[in-house]
């Protein structure tokens, strides 16, 4: 049922909330006229018998309140009884005083709500209104940020994150560029992680991101948010270009970020420089020296070879990019890591993006505020103040904020308070539009609004032929309306690193042959990422032809119920391979349909033909439970493997 606020019906009979509820008494109705809302029909009843007493005593009313006089003060949802009190102009006592006869006993520091509040203030004769947040927090937005003139802008040290394949040497790599550019002025430091570190080349400095490059890049952009300038993409040269090494190379082009590559561990017998080079051809990446545009370097981070030639060329595209940002205004930076700390409380790492943050400033990043007690550098050092792209952990904040958060600095800690109020709001107005993003779904409703022009897709496949197969399709399906764009294509399960490029990219995942790990299933269903999977290239790509025309049929979708772990195996004579499972998730059912997955792979589909506890037959083995189960006519089953269990169901699109 609608429910219709007394303060909104009292305005709309012209009269004061506290009259209103007078009269609702006075009529003896069967309503509670403490109540600050009323329902719909109630509110229609009240309207018919007040409406035309009301328009007759409207002079009288407004003189006896002489409310119109005064403007409507602003305040928020819910307020603190001492701050209304700060509003009103009066004593907190006094606040609580008028709160005892409306059955609330407060203290100072308690919140009550608008409509409470909107009564105390007709006490005082003062009319309030809530805060307009829209209009709010644009105003509060350009507050916050603004564009600066372009004669104000001074070069900063660009920011560079280091990615690769798993053993490639990023570790060592950062390692040997550390050791490589400590001065002897700051080698007495004790490096700190705090998440990011400065070096310094001559008078150059340049700024090193910790984090996985992937995961930097995907988390912050997810939030919006861009740190990286320049992606140094390690490359060893013994092994080639690999899985994560092409996941890395398709997160820099979506964010469209510069590479240099670093050729790793040239001092091995079996490096091949040239092979490497030769591979990177087929992701766009054209060494100089072929002709193309990409600077390749060969490295060896355990000999400490070709670092300083790898950081010059860094410093020469961050030249190209002409970095600059203006270092005398309030500071706006963006969260790289953060975290409760035992003894600190709420740290914070910020990269400073522009203007010069310092001791004392007042800050708001989400819904955390505070001021900045001190901040600590990646030396270990206390700093006063922090130019554009130098790291620092700050401390002061009131809660953790998040990574990839902006920071901004504020004029006083009432407006970031204020400001932290309207964020939580804009939080949940976010966590609902989540769920806005692209799925097929709704991605021709998306498409004829113009919401969606490209529609970015990410292809998770058991072998690479199918990746390609697929891309090809789907690159025939464009129309004139919207554009299909790979972003990303690879061998293997879809992972959370998949889910978090598509939510950054607003992309859909679509898998053959192999599933999402449980990880990347909560994170899709945190991120609204649509994940779609397919045994056959034909049916995916009808899926998403319908779906751009708007036909997809009703539509029968599996809804997963429960994963177990294969534990063991045993052969039975007549039987079959019979196994042991310990079911990890949910339940498994005998009616169910089964996936067997070795490594996110599916390699058996179909059902099961018997499910055990101990040596009885059972409907179903839950969650924490061991249990034994045979496949219909499929034997192949090995320890390691998972059972995935899931039921069909039919529903209307
Ligand atoms: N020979 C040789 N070995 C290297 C070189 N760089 C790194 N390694 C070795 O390669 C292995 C992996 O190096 P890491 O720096 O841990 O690689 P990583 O990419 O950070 O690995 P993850 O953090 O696990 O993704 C280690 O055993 C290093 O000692 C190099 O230049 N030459």
């Amino acid at each position: 049922m609608t429910k219709i606020r007394v303060y909104e019906l009292a305005k709309e009979l012209n009269i004061t909330s506290k009259e209103l509820i007078k009269r609702i008494s006075d009529l003896d109705l069967d309503i509670n006229s403490h109540m600050s809302t009323v329902e719909k029909e109630e509110a229609e009843l009240i309207k018919e018998l007040l409406g035309s007493e009301v328009d007759s005593n409207e002079k009288n009313v407004k003189e006896d309140d002489n409310i119109e006089d005064i403007e409507a003060i602003e305040i928020e949802e819910n307020i603190v009884v001492k701050d209304l009190a700060e509003k009103l102009d009066v004593t907190p006592s006094e606040v609580i005083t008028k709160l005892i006869p409306l059955g609330i006993m407060a203290n100072q520091n308690q919140a009550i709500d608008f409509d409470t509040a909107s009564i105390v203030a007709e006490e005082f004769g003062v009319s309030i209104k809530p805060i307009d947040i829209e209009k709010d927090s644009e105003d509060i937005g350009i507050d916050l940020d603004f564009e600066d003139d372009s004669k104000d802008l001074k070069p900063r040290p660009p920011i560079v994150t280091v990615m690769g394949h798993v053993d490639h040497g990023k570790t060592s790599l950062l390692d040997a560029i550390r050791k490589t550019a400590v001065t002897e002025r700051e080698a007495g430091g004790i490096t700190q992680h705090i998440g990011a570190s400065t070096i310094r080349i001559g008078k150059e400095k340049i700024v090193f991101l910790d984090t996985p490059g992937h995961e930097a890049f995907t988390t912050m952009r997810a939030r919006g948010a861009q740190v990286t300038d320049i992606a140094i993409l390690v490359v060893a040269a013994d092994d080639g270009v690999m899985p994560q090494t092409v996941e890395a190379i398709n997160h820099a082009k979506a964010a469209e970020v510069p590479i240099v590559v670093a050729i790793n561990k040239i001092d091995k017998p079996t490096a091949n420089p040239d092979r490497i080079k030769q591979e990177l051809v087929e992701y766009g990446l054209v060494s100089e020296d072929w002709g193309g545009d990409t600077i390749c370097v060969p490295v060896s981070a355990r000999n400490n070879e070709g670092i300083d030639e790898l950081l010059e060329m860094v410093l020469l595209v961050a030249e190209m990019q002409e970095l600059k940002a203006n270092p005398d205004r309030k500071a706006v930076g963006i969260i790289v890591e953060a975290e409760l700390d035992k003894g600190k409380g709420p740290v914070a790492t910020a990269l400073v993006q522009k203007g010069t943050l310092r001791v004392g400033d007042v800050v708001v990043s989400g819904t955390s505020h505070g001021r900045v007690r001190a901040m600590i550098d990646d030396k270990g050092k206390r700093v006063k103040k922090a130019t554009p792209s130098i790291p620092v952990m700050i401390l002061g904040l009131s809660e953790v904020p998040e990574a990839g958060e902006y920071i901004y600095v504020v004029d006083n800690e009432k407006k970031a308070r204020h400001y932290t109020e309207i964020r939580k709001e804009k939080i949940r107005e976010e966590q609902m539009k989540a769920s806005q993003k692209v799925s097929l779904d709704d991605l021709f409703e998306q498409i004829q609004s113009g919401e969606v022009k490209e529609l970015n897709v990410i292809i998770k496949a058991d072998v690479k032929g199918s990746v390609e197969a697929v891309k090809q399709s789907l690159a025939k399906l464009e129309t004139e309306e919207v554009r299909v764009n790979i972003i990303h294509g690879g061998v293997g399960g879809i992972t959370e690193s998949d889910v978090m490029l598509a939510s950054a990219s607003n992309a859909i995942i679509i898998g053959f042959n192999v599933r999402p790990t449980l990880t990347a299933i909560d994170i899709s269903k945190r991120e609204s990422v649509d994940i779609r999977t397919y045994r056959v290239i034909y049916d995916a790509i009808e899926d998403i032809e319908s779906a751009m025309r708007g036909l997809l049929d009703p539509d029968i979708v599996e809804e997963a119920i429960g994963r177990a772990e294969i534990r063991a195996t045993f052969k039975v004579p007549n039987v079959g391979m019979v196994a042991g499972i310990y079911v990890l998730q949910g339940k498994i059912t005998r009616s169910s349909k089964v996936r067997l997955l070795r490594e996110d792979v599916v390699i058996y589909e179909g059902d099961i033909s018997s499910l055990k506890r101990f040596k009885d037959d059972v409907r179903e083995v839950q969650s924490g439970y061991e249990g034994g189960l045979s496949l219909e006519n499929y034997n192949d089953i090995k320890e390691g493997d998972i059972v995935e269990a899931y039921i069909l169901k039919e529903v209307k699109r």
